[in-house]
């Protein structure tokens, strides 16, 4: 399905849940079915895991360089999660602007937060699981974390809950994958018709206006 020619600038986009609860799923699968999104690879110090590759899931680097890249501005948002920094980088935010494109932030409630500060006009999408116990299986089951991780993860699940239903612009909860995503692709295609987003310079109206004795 084709859509149509965007006349608003570029949507920053932001997912965040708790851990398990299937952002990422759902991110990947709006890269696919949606035109003109751009994924925003964090740059993290934490080790890659499982089937991670450098470049694609996230651009693992050590603390110095991470430190470096802060010194330079070049993130829009940084935080520190579970004893790991991860970062979002400007340069995602510039893209999907010069572009008209949108911009897929997949990070926590404070980095959703720090770019909303930012750039009021970000979108921030919260996505619950089901229970509490379907969140802990969904750790369980994607077999890449350790007890003593899951354990630490369901502890901040909680406190990461509460504060994105109360900040956040939107929540889908994350039952049916197929009726999450249809939720979150409304979302997106509803907010870039936005009345608020359209930059009527695109259109060039003052050389299609054609009166009569003009
Ligand atoms: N603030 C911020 N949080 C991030 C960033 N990248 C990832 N995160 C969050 O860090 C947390 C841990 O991510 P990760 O180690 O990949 O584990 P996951 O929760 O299983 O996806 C998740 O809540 C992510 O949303 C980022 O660039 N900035
Ligand atoms: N609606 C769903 N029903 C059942 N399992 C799901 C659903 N959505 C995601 N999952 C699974 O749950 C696990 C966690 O999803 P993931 O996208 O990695 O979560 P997050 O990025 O939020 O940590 C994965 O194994 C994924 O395949």
């Amino acid at each position: 399905m084709t859509e149509s020619t965007p006349l608003h600038p570029g949507l920053l986009l932001v997912l965040s849940a708790p851990s398990g609860a299937g952002k990422t799923t759902l991110a990947h699968r709006l890269m696919r079915e949606l035109s003109s999104t751009i994924f925003s690879v964090s740059v993290t110090t934490r080790r890659p895991r499982g089937k991670e590759q450098e470049g694609v899931d996230y651009h693992f680097v050590d603390v110095a360089t991470f430190q470096q890249k802060i010194e330079r501005g070049e993130f829009v948002e940084w935080a520190e999660v579970h004893g790991h920094f991860y970062g979002s980088p400007q340069s995602v935010v510039e893209e999907a602007r010069a572009r008209r494109g949108t911009a897929i932030f997949d990070i926590d409630v404070q980095g959703g937060q720090a770019i909303k500060r930012k750039h009021p006009d970000a979108v921030l999408v919260f996505v619950l699981p089901p229970s509490m116990e379907e969140l802990e299986r969904r750790l369980r089951d994607r077999k890449t974390d350790s007890d003593e991780t899951i354990r630490r993860r369901m502890l901040a699940a909680r406190s990461e809950i509460e504060r994105g239903v109360a900040s956040y612009d939107y929540v889908i909860v994350n039952d049916d994958i197929e009726r999450a995503f249809q939720e979150l692709r409304s979302v997106v295609v509803a907010e870039r018709c936005r009345r608020g987003r359209v930059d009527l310079s695109m259109m060039k109206l003052e050389k299609t206006a054609s009166e009569p004795g003009r």
